[in-house]
């Protein structure tokens, strides 16, 4: 492309922030969409990104873009359907949110073929905390399009030498990945929340990744997809890093706080929490053992203790580990 890239990105939070000061870093031209007028008149700082002022390539505005080579929808899962409604498919859209949407059980390119049914779609997703990424420190994501090279030509515009994106042909690996993660990451935080201690943590993330590959294959993803950053990769820091709101909510209900309580004590969004039983349906319904995603759905809604959860997790029959 010889003209300067024109990327819309649609969501102000933390992940749109960050991901727009790294569109401008790739050295394009960039929109900043906010559905917040409080966003949208807090100046050249966005309030879910504190600390990184906007450069001049960064457009803030509550108007929808009408031109645009590239879309990135960096809303919450469960807001995606709503949002994507409003935005003119002028150019590829990219979901960079992590979720399943509980409603319908879709995933979010699901959700988008739904809405665009002739528009070129993709998904955004890897071991990715918004601060660092905007600080501009080295991260690596995965940009997943049905059509390898699609994914390539896409993954190109918001390259940079410490910004690696990978391209993928499994969406649906790479969406189970990333809205997984957040579930595990929720049992890993109750884990050591519970002082069930590190080596507890461990063994559930483990045992997560075969869970997450039973379901992925279901759904017609491939399993290596989960041996990369949209799956190990994003376990890996989410179920230990404490920046991660989802492994909070895990610390806070793991210590014996109310799982709502803890959502609603949470700065920001922890899409575990809609995404743990909208999972643990999708499993339900595809036949799939998922007891880690099964337990932490449980404690999401109240029906078991910690205790009880970790007694019947415990309690499952030991057998071939990749049986
Ligand atoms: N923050 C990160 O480090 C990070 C990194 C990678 C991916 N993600 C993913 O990006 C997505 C957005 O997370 P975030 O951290 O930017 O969010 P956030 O917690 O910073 O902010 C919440 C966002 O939700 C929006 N919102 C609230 N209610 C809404 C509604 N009714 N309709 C539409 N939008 C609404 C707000 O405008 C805001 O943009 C999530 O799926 C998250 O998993 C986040
Ligand atoms: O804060 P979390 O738990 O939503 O995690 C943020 C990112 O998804 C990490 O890759």
């Amino acid at each position: 492309m010889t003209h300067t890239a024109r990327i819309a990105v649609i969501g102000a939070g933390a992940w749109g922030t960050a991901l727009a000061l790294q569109a401008a870093r790739a050295g394009a031209e960039v929109c900043l969409w906010a559905r917040d007028p409080a966003t949208m008149s807090a100046g050249r700082v966005m309030p879910r990104l504190p600390g990184y002022a906007l450069p001049a390539a960064i457009t803030v505005t509550g108007t929808l873009p009408r031109q645009a080579d590239l879309i990135l929808l960096a809303c919450p899962a469960q807001h995606l359907r709503a949002t994507a409604r409003t935005v003119p498919p002028c150019a590829p859209m990219i979901a960079c949110c992590k979720g399943i949407e509980q409603a319908t059980g879709l995933m979010p390119l699901q959700v988008l073929a739904e809405l665009f049914p002739h528009s070129m779609l993709g998904v955004l997703s890897g071991p990715n905390f918004a601060h660092e990424v905007a600080a501009g420190l080295p991260a690596a994501a995965v940009l997943a399009c049905a059509e390898r090279t699609q994914a390539r030509r896409l993954a190109d515009l918001l390259t940079t030498p410490a910004f690696r994106l990978y391209a993928s042909d499994d969406p649906t690996g790479v969406q189970i990945g990333g809205a997984a993660k957040n579930v595990v990451a929720i049992a890993a935080g109750a884990a050591m929340g519970a002082r069930l201690g590190e080596n507890a943590r461990a063994a559930l993330i483990t045992r997560s990744i075969a869970e997450l590959g039973r379901l992925s294959h279901a759904l017609g993803g491939r399993l290596e997809t989960l041996s990369g950053l949209a799956g190990i990769g994003d376990l890996l820091l989410t179920c230990t890093g404490l920046a991660s709101r989802n492994y909070r909510l895990g610390l806070a209900i793991g210590n014996g706080t109310p799982a709502q309580e803890a959502a609603n004590a949470l700065e920001g969004v922890a899409e575990g929490m809609a995404t743990a039983p909208a999972l643990h349906d999708l499993a339900r319904r595809h036949g799939v053992n998922a007891p880690v995603i099964a337990t932490v759905a449980s404690l999401l809604a109240g029906t078991t203790t910690m205790a009880d959860a970790s007694r019947q997790l415990l309690a499952r029959p030991v057998g071939h580990e990749f049986a």
